[in-house]
């Protein structure tokens, strides 16, 4: 994934940029930066939905799993965990467009690879949140994406809730041939298991390795929903 002097904005208007950027297969990146600086804007014209206004950005052969915000869904009903899954393998749907036991199992094994074994029949409605997400997860997963896109997968979990869903993150980054794309307001969790980070700010992205952004103290001084950024990691106000 390649970013040349890319300029990013909605129609005429600029958020960011140029921006020049490249992440490697397998990388676990963090995008940071606060409220409205441009972290979806960022995320959406990698994942081609929005085109840069100005530059380049290229893929090389990238397949992506996209996470959304779960509060932003509406309600995925009247689904099940296991029609959630099912969902991701549309794509690959046949000329007669149903699930053979195949996709099932398929899907089957999502639910488990995310830890929702046992409740693949449950409405995605009735889940927690941290499940919600983890059903999520798994209709990206099924793609096999190239690249894994979250927007915010802890919103308004509790401490261990996002615990749970940063372990889950970091197993998937072990154990697929994936990259993992990871926008995130509570730093200090996801950072131990991040090879680069983005920090968005005033228009320019700083990116590296997490320790190169950290040094150069790119998240000094920023505040945002309750935290303070710092080099070496969040730490939480309180608020
Ligand atoms: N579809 C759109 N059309 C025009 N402007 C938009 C659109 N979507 C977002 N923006 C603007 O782009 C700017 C960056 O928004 P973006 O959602 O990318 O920021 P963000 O860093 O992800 O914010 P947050 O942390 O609040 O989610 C904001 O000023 C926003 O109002």
């Amino acid at each position: 994934m390649r970013f040349r002097s890319a300029v990013l904005g909605h129609g005429r208007r600029r958020i960011a940029g140029p921006i020049d950027f490249e992440l490697g297969a397998r990388e676990f990146l963090v995008v940071a930066g606060a409220n409205g600086t441009g972290k979806s804007t960022f995320v959406r014209t990698m994942l081609g939905v929005l085109p840069p206004l100005a530059g380049s950005v290229e893929a090389k052969a990238a397949r992506f799993g996209y996470v959304p915000q779960r509060e932003r869904l509406d309600e995925i009903w009247p689904f099940s965990v296991l029609e959630i899954a099912l969902m991701g393998l549309i794509p690959g749907l046949g000329p007669f467009r149903f699930f053979d036991k195949a996709a099932r199992r398929r899907a089957e094994t999502l639910v488990e690879e995310v830890g929702l074994g046992g409740l693949a029949s449950r409405p995605f409605r009735d889940l927690s949140g941290g499940q919600q997400q983890r059903a999520l997860i798994a209709r990206a997963l099924a793609s096999e994406p190239d690249v894994l896109v979250l927007d915010e997968p802890t919103n308004h979990l509790d401490v261990p809730g996002e615990r749970a869903i940063f372990e889950l993150l970091g197993t998937i980054h072990r154990e697929r041939p994936c990259a993992l794309v990871v926008i995130c307001h509570h730093l200090e969790p996801v950072l131990r298991l991040a090879t680069r980070l983005g920090v968005l700010r005033g228009g320019a992205l700083q990116a590296g390795s997490v320790d190169e952004v950290l040094r150069a103290g790119a998240l000094e001084g920023l505040v945002d929903d309750g935290f303070t950024l710092r080099a070496g990691g969040a730490r939480e106000t309180g608020a």
